[in-house]
């Protein structure tokens, strides 16, 4: 089993300059799970996204010790994770598994998965079926429901091989037998010396995770600049395209 932790010292989450959640302090060690809970708009998906390395902190530090990408100490927790976020990131058109197939030559699944605890990762038809979801390969991404298509993108995580998971509401749209085999996936990549960081309004089965509460949001408490002025408006067109959403 490897040894990393992740350690987040006082860290603050926001969008622009203007603070949504935090200070955080919580640590996560090889084997473990941070569940983050609160309420619609607390700012869950802004905590993940930051640690994602998609957007900025505002304040405080993301620590990452005995993380490494091929044999060299990982910097930011994007180089040893997946993300998982409310969107897919599948193509409709495009065949589920043809989707995964893409998704394990972009992660560089050969390389990234080879020697890694608790096997090789699977390939698009395996990690299909181990979401419940055999045989169904060739269909366009599309075609699938709207609990099939979360399943699918969660296959996502088992073709190539990440210690960090991050997870914004996976198990979304699933039935009740769909978050049962999920919560037994996370476990399995717990056991095998992963980590998990997941956001989510449904308990996730998970025993011995650490939960991290994030309370409803009061106050602006933007962050002033260096030269003390007010944060300047937020830029939804710089955002986006910082973000990826275009
Ligand atoms: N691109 C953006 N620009 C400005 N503010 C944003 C942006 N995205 C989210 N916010 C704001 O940040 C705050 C936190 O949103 P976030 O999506 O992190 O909450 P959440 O806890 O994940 O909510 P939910 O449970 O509804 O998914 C909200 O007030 C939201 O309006």
């Amino acid at each position: 089993m490897s040894a990393g932790v992740i350690a987040l010292e006082g860290l603050v989450v926001g969008r622009g300059r203007a603070v949504v959640a935090g200070p955080f302090d919580a640590a996560l060690a090889a084997g473990e799970a941070l569940v983050v809970t609160g309420p619609n708009g607390a700012g869950k998906s802004t905590l993940l996204r930051t640690l994602a390395s998609l957007l900025p902190p505002l304040g405080g530090a993301i620590r990452l010790s005995g993380l490494a990408i091929d044999g060299e100490p990982a910097e930011r927790i994007a180089e040893v994770a997946h993300y998982v976020g409310h969107r897919h990131g599948m193509k409709s058109q495009i065949a589920a598994g043809d989707n995964l197939a893409f998704w394990a030559r972009y992660l560089g699944a050969g390389a990234a998965g080879a020697g890694r605890p608790g096997g090789a990762p699977l390939s698009p038809a395996e990690a299909l079926a181990a979401v419940g979801l055999p045989g169904l390969e060739a269909i366009p991404f599309g075609y699938l429901s709207a609990g099939q298509q979360r399943r699918a993108s969660l296959a996502r995580l088992l073709v190539a091989w990440r210690p960090v998971w991050i997870l914004d509401e996976p198990t979304s749209a699933l039935d009740a037998a769909s978050q049962q085999r999920f919560a037994a996936l996370v476990a399995n990549h717990l056991a095998a010396g992963g980590m998990a960081i997941a956001a989510t309004h449904q308990p996730l089965g998970l025993d011995g995770a650490t939960t991290l509460h994030i309370p409803p949001r009061s106050g602006s408490g933007d962050v002033p600049g260096p030269d003390g002025e007010a944060a300047p408006a937020i830029d939804d067109a710089a955002l986006a395209e910082a973000e990826g959403w275009l």
